[in-house]
């Protein structure tokens, strides 16, 4: 594409020199990448200035740079105010803005992101539609599986992995949308059809200096929900009715809405709901019928990822048996209350719950069907936000009989001072030890284990790693707690 056409979609910038009729032969936000004839983005990164590498760029043959400050080079320097919104709305023009030839549902909220977008995967599935997946686990075209850094992408990596769905006759993508992508304007310029939000508690307040700021990064994806390109296609906002943000979600967004909820009158509502040890079962009242549903999925909370699900399936034109179908023959998430070996005398659970919500949620379902003792294995991230240690910490003993405080990637911190962290807020003399390897955690724990009793290994879920300064080392709670289950016998 040439330069001037590509330039076209950041309309207010400066030049400092005269442009030729370039061609511009990808976009580069990492000078390490650059191939001659690319545009270099310099990005103000967490680390370090993607300002300091513009010679880099310009010796790997970058033909122009964008930027945000004076700088000098060589070659031709685009001035913008901000390079992280530039960079979407190059991205999504180079790739010829492929979030308009798809049908694109963005799902936010701080518990249940992946969850409810595995689960329209399942329905788009049975209503035999080709689906793409973007989030924490991996990314899906079809069966084909691609590894990935962040729940959602940069605006780079994100228009050209929607270029290659489309380019591979993806239909319907599912896509989860985190706050800091919200906040970093990793999705401007893309064209949801459908944004779903599905709750919202503390998490991240590292990042984001209040839960209202975090509100407000979370809102921009119903602000943002249909002021694109594409006016022909019908858009929705799909909210949680008994959760209080949604009254703010509600008001920033143009399009209609559907709320769905439990407790509050809802257009898709759960009744009659029975929530058991190996399943849950309730009515899926809507508005085009109702209908029965048996799931697998255990704990309330997924019912309201089940109803976040069908309520986007609704207002895509899927049908009541197509919706019952997925949603029961749905058998799970990788790493979201996984059950680690059926026909043990007790029971070995891995989850992804690495919140206060979260982990209160799961470890309250437990208590539900447990007939005896509940043991915890838990921790919290390092370089993350340091306020939620404490409540988790309480959490735990609160529900668990016992409490094994684990490393859960310290990242760059000192290990034993997260979990200081967590126990130094304890309220109450209670039951519990701190095991810094996590392995001796989990092993301990499956070792105490006697019949009835439910291990929960919370805050991994589906990872393979435990970063531990900058390395990842692999490290796969299903695996340790598997060695540990055989290591009895
Ligand atoms: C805080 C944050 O969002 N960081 C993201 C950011 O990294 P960074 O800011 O550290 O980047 P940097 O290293 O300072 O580099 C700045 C720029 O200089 C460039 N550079 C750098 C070196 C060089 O030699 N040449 C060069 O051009 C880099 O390519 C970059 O463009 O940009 C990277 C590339 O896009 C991201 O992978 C990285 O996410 C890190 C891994 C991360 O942990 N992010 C988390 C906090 C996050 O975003 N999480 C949310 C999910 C949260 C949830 O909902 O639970 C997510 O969406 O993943
Ligand atoms: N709707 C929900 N409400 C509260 N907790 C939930 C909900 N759904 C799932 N959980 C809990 O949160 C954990 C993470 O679920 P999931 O991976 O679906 O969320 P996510 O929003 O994608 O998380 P992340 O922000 O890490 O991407 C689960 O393992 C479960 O313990
Ligand atoms: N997307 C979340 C995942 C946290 C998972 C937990 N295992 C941790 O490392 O804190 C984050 O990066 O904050
Ligand atoms: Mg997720």
């Amino acid at each position: 594409m040439k330069i001037q056409e590509l330039l076209k979609s950041i309309p207010f910038h400066q030049t400092t020199a005269l442009l030729s009729d370039t061609v511009v032969t990808g976009i580069e936000v990492d000078s390490r990448l650059v191939r001659d004839g690319n545009i270099f983005v310099c990005i103000e990164g967490f680390t370090t200035d993607g300002h300091n590498y513009i010679q880099d760029a310009e010796l790997n043959g970058a033909a122009a740079i964008i930027s945000q400050k004076k700088v000098t080079a060589n070659i031709p320097v685009i001035i913008v105010n901000d390079t992280n919104r530039a960079l979407a709305m190059l991205a999504s023009k180079f790739y010829q803005y492929p979030s308009n030839e798809v049908t694109l549902i963005g799902v936010t909220g701080t518990n249940g992101k992946t969850t409810v977008t595995y689960l329209l995967e399942r329905i788009f599935q049975i209503a035999k539609k080709k689906t793409g997946v973007i989030g924490t686990i991996q990314m899906k075209i079809g069966e084909d599986t691609y590894p990935v850094e962040n729940t959602t992408p940069n605006a780079l990596e994100l228009q050209k992995s929607l270029r290659k769905m489309v380019d591979e006759k993806v239909e319907h993508v599912l896509m989860e949308v985190s706050s800091h992508a919200l906040d970093l304007g990793r999705v401007y310029g893309t064209d949801y059809d459908i944004a779903v939000f599905t709750n919202l508690s503390q998490d991240h307040l590292d990042y984001h200096s209040t839960l209202e700021d975090y509100l407000q990064a979370k809102s921009l994806l119903f602000s943002q929900l249909g002021n694109s390109y594409n006016k022909g296609k019908p858009r929705y906002a799909i909210v949680n009715q008994d959760d209080k943000a949604t009254t703010l979600l509600k008001k920033v967004t143009a399009q209609p809405v559907l709320t769905y909820g439990c407790k509050n009158k809802a257009d898709v509502e759960a009744k009659n709901i029975h929530i058991g040890a190996s399943g849950t079962s309730f009515l899926l009242v809507t508005p085009i019928g109702d209908i029965d549903i048996n799931s697998k999925l255990r704990g309330m909370f997924n019912v309201y990822n089940m109803l976040a699900a069908a309520a986007c399936a609704i207002a895509s034109n899927i049908s009541l048996s197509n919706i019952k179908l997925a949603l029961e023959s749905m058998e799970g998430v990788s790493g979201r209350f996984e059950v680690v070996e059926e026909e043990l005398p007790y029971t070995v659970i891995v989850d992804y719950a690495h919140t206060p919500d979260s982990l209160e949620n799961v470890l309250q379902t437990i208590k539900e069907f447990s007939e005896n003792k509940i043991y915890v294995v838990v921790g919290c991230g390092g370089d993350r936000d340091r306020t939620k240690r404490p409540l988790m910490a309480n959490i735990a003993v609160s529900y668990a009989d016992y409490a094994f405080f684990t490393s859960d990637n310290p990242r760059t911190e000192e290990p034993y001072r997260i979990l200081e962290e967590m126990v130094d807020g304890l309220k109450k003399q209670t039951a519990y030890e701190v095991i810094l390897d996590r392995k001796e955690a989990i092993y301990k724990a499956i070792h105490q284990a006697e019949q009835g009793d439910v291990v929960l290994i919370a805050g991994k879920g589906h990872e393979t790693y435990q970063q531990i300064g900058l390395t990842k080392h692999y490290f796969d709670d299903r695996e340790v707690a598997k060695q540990a289950i055989k290591s009895r016998e």
